[in-house]
């Protein structure tokens, strides 16, 4: 692991590096291709300084830079923001050796790396993060794509960057709540790989909760090392999910149904948090996890994403609408519904056509009484 100072770079199955460093930002133009002449920087309404400075280094290096604002957050992830997108293109003559950048949060590297994955049926994207969780999870691994009102990320490629780069100094400005849903994919990686990333968080918020859920965390630069490790690996052997790559949506079949209920109100990370518990709690259930270790590693769960001030509880009274959602998770297959379950740490497996009774009882043990305090 090297000191805070010195870029790290993980090469992604020899096909592409993710850059990780303090002040790595006027990097870009080294990741995008050498025939490159036309770049097009998609943004969040809520970066002008960071958009102002990666455009102006652009330029100052020849490149004509054409920028889009896109709505923020998961409203940026529609059909219509992806056809303005195609038409910015087709009027600025975008060709197959120019390229886009997705300077954002997750939801704009998902948004542009699908446009670029569909303009012109591929054009070079560099994603560069500017959040936690798309530094470690979105903006690595090439899933793209977008939402459509049946569900989450209906729409989408499997689309390899040409290059990722995450500067850890944007992260100072980053919501305190949303490094902390970017934290609930890190744990995510500690449950299903790397359970030194576990450690790792607990010790950070023994000796300091505050700190630990900020971008003062002491581990932070190691956390996002590691998670990117994990998924460098697990994409770098399966990209497009045929078996392997399913375990980096562990908690996400529930995960997802959250955030579809909940109109995307709440944050991607947060809704992963409940699912991950659903989920540990499925495995109970099922016998996947058993014993004093079974549930001491469901209480882990519980334990850590509350340290971290993660929901762990969704509302009760809402499992129909909840199911026909999680039918329509990627991972199933037919009427068969397929679930990405522990049998210990670090140790993922799959649960295929759990009953219903079951999925229902797990959702039990995860919901609250409409009356007790929200997320
Ligand atoms: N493709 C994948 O493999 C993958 C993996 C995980 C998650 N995702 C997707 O990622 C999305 C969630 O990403 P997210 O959590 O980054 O949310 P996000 O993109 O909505 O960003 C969160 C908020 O932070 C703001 N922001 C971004 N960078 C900032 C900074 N440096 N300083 C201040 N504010 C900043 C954004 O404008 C936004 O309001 C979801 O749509 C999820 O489905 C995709
Ligand atoms: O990279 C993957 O593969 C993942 O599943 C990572 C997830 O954290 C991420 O949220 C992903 O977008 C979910 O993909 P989906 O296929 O379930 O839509
Ligand atoms: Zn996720």
């Amino acid at each position: 692991m090297s000191g805070p100072d010195t870029p790290t770079t993980i090469s992604v199955g020899g096909d592409y590096d993710v850059v990780i460093g303090s002040g790595v930002l006027g990097r870009v133009a080294d990741l995008l291709g050498a025939d490159v002449q036309r770049v097009l920087v998609v943004h969040p309404p809520t970066l002008p300084e960071l958009t102002s400075r990666l455009t102006g280094a652009l330029e100052a290096q020849g490149y004509a830079v054409h920028v889009a604002e896109v709505p923020d957050a998961e409203a940026a992830k529609t059909a219509a923001v992806a056809a303005d997108l195609w038409s910015l293109l087709g009027r600025a003559g975008f060709t197959r050796t120019d390229a886009v950048v997705g300077l954002g949060g997750g939801t704009v590297t998902d948004l542009a790396g699908f446009v670029a994955a569909s303009w012109l049926r591929g054009v070079g994207v560099v994603q560069v993060p500017t959040t936690l969780l798309g530094m470690v999870d979105a903006a690595v691994g090439g899933k793209t794509g977008i939402n459509t009102a049946e569900g989450k990320n209906l729409v989408g490629a499997f689309h390899p960057p040409a290059g990722v780069l995450c500067d850890v100094d944007v992260l100072s400005t980053l919501p305190q709540a949303d490094l902390v849903a970017g934290l609930a994919e890190v744990v995510k990686c500690g449950f299903i790989a790397d359970p030194v990333i576990l450690d790792l968080v607990e010790t950070a918020v023994a000796d300091d909760a505050a700190r630990a859920r900020s971008a003062g965390n002491p581990h932070l630069r190691e956390l996002i090392e590691r998670a990117v490790r994990v998924k460098a690996e697990v994409v770098a052997a399966d990209l497009r999910e045929s078996s392997l790559r399913e375990i980096l949506n562990y908690g996400h079949t529930f995960g997802h149904a959250i955030e579809q209920v909940e109109h995307y109100t709440w944050r991607h990370g947060e809704a992963i948090g409940v699912g991950m518990v659903y989920v540990a709690e499925l495995a109970r259930l099922t016998g996947h996890l058993a014993g004093p270790e079974g549930d001491a590693l469901v209480a882990r769960h519980r334990s850590v994403l509350e340290s971290l001030g993660l929901p762990t509880t969704y509302a009760a009274g809402r499992w129909d609408e909840l199911l026909t959602a999680m039918r329509r998770d990627k991972k199933s297959r037919g009427s068969t519904l397929r679930l990405v379950v522990l049998e210990g740490l670090a140790r993922p497996t799959r649960l295929v056509g759990p009953d219903d009774a079951l999925l229902q009882a797990a959702y039990g043990l995860v919901s609250r009484r409409a009356d007790a305090p929200a997320h």
